[in-house]
């Protein structure tokens, strides 16, 4: 499988603390010394070990151009997003005498781009990042927009900073090697974001689930697809930042499905893909829409079908309760002890729930919970 190489890039604009662009294209490589400046002397390129080849890519290039470019080899998956990890590059940055004049690039999924971000907001009170995102989630969601950040012990991105990036550069071309579960994930967000504001994404999606689902073997229009729909996507994700960058109000229909899908994350210690256990939160904040008289059937359905018909999960073992319930007042949307939900009212428009009755959220979860423990391949 190759993707097509016969496009020109594609640019998205965000304008939040500062303007940049989001290119989406191949063999970006080219754009990164535009996006450093002349000004930046050394360069952390943070990866994990599965994207050597690509991050020593990268390094050379930059060599090439003139610039000092150091690697940090970082755990994979969420084990990346964690204190210890954050000190290891702090470490790096240090001993190398990283200034404020220098600068880190993200190589990796959303776990690598929410560490590095992190890790550039953290540095010297903040120092230049730019994000190269090679999984579908972190190209539709995680490498843009500027949420930073790792999780504790006690929940998911329980410390994390808004920190912009200078640009962001999604070749498509990385996506190549992307195993099947990862892809899915990934299109758990793109989902997402059909949800609550572009049903396009969804008739797209629906329209090709089965040639989708087939990845890695797919033909040259399910990759003209894909690009429409990661395009689609992070216009909205574009959109919605520049218009409230730190979450005061709009940006919180970004977190459509993560109070529940967050709480699945931690009950399951990581061991759920970020996409799929959003999957299960969105038919969970479904049903909760539905059953406080908000949300059609209908509606819920088209939930159900559009995750499934991907091979998205739409239930969750149903004796985990308690640990769901003390994890989801860890949202970072929780005021006091109120929850906060983003719910639908109909598909494209989002609201809020706020302080459903504990009734409610109990039988919300008796239409998401298995019988027994769930048994979906993606994990
Ligand atoms: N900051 C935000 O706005 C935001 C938005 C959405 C999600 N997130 C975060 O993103 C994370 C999930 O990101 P993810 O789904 O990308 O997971 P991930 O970073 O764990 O990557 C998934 C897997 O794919 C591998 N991989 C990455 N690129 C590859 C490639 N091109 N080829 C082969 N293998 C590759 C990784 O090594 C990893 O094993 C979660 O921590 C979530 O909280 C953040
Ligand atoms: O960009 C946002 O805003 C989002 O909420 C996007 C989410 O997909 C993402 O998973 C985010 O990291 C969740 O943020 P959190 O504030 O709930 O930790
Ligand atoms: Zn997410």
């Amino acid at each position: 499988m190759t993707a097509p190489s016969d496009q020109t890039p594609t640019r998205i604009t965000v304008r939040a603390e500062r303007t940049y662009d989001v290119v989406v294209g191949r063999q970006l490589l080219g754009e990164l010394p535009g996006l450093l400046g002349d000004k930046v002397a050394k360069v952390l390129i943070i990866h994990p070990e599965s994207l050597e080849t690509t991050a020593e890519a990268v390094r050379q290039d930059l060599i090439e151009q003139g610039y000092e470019a150091l690697l940090a080899v970082v755990p994979d998956a969420e084990t990346a997003k964690s204190a210890q990890v954050l000190e290891f590059c702090w470490q790096i940055l240090g001993q190398a005498d990283f200034t404020r004049s220098d600068a880190i690039v993200a190589v990796g999924g959303g776990t690598v781009t929410d560490l590095a971000g992190f890790v550039a907001a953290t540095w010297l009170r903040g120092i230049a990042v730019v994000q190269i995102p090679t999984t579908l989630l972190a190209m539709v969601d995680a490498a843009v927009g500027g949420k930073t950040g790792i999780n504790t012990p006690e929940g998911k991105n329980l410390v994390g900073a808004f920190h912009s990036p200078q640009g962001v550069l999604c070749d498509l071309n990385a996506l190549e090697t992307l195993p099947k579960w990862d892809l899915i994930a990934g299109l758990g967000e793109v989902i997402k974001i059909g949800f609550i504001a572009d049903p396009v994404i969804l008739d797209l999606v629906d329209a090709h689930a089965d040639d989708l689902a087939n990845w890695p073997n797919v033909t040259d229009s399910t990759w003209a697809v894909l690009t429409e729909l990661v395009q689609c996507s992070i216009q909205v994700k574009a959109d919605v930042v520049s218009q409230d960058l730190r979450e005061a109000s709009l940006r919180e229909i970004l977190n459509y499905g993560h109070t529940f899908g967050h709480a699945i994350e931690q009950v399951e210690r990581y061991g759920w893909r970020h996409g799929a256990a959003v999957s299960v939160g969105m038919v969970y904040a479904a049903e909760l829409a539905r059953l406080a008289g908000r949300l059609s059937e209908q509606d819920v359905q088209r939930h159900r079908e559009t995750l499934a018909k991907v091979g998205l999960p739409t239930s969750y073992r149903g004796d985990r309760w308690q640990q769901l319930l003390t994890a989801m007042h860890r949202d970072k949307k929780s005021r006091g002890s109120m929850l906060r939900f983003v719910v639908l009212d109909e598909i494209g428009k989002p609201g809020r729930l706020e302080g459903p009755d504990p009734s409610l959220l109990a039988s919300a979860y008796a239409e998401v919970a298995d019988a027994a423990p769930t048994t979906t391949t993606l994990l």
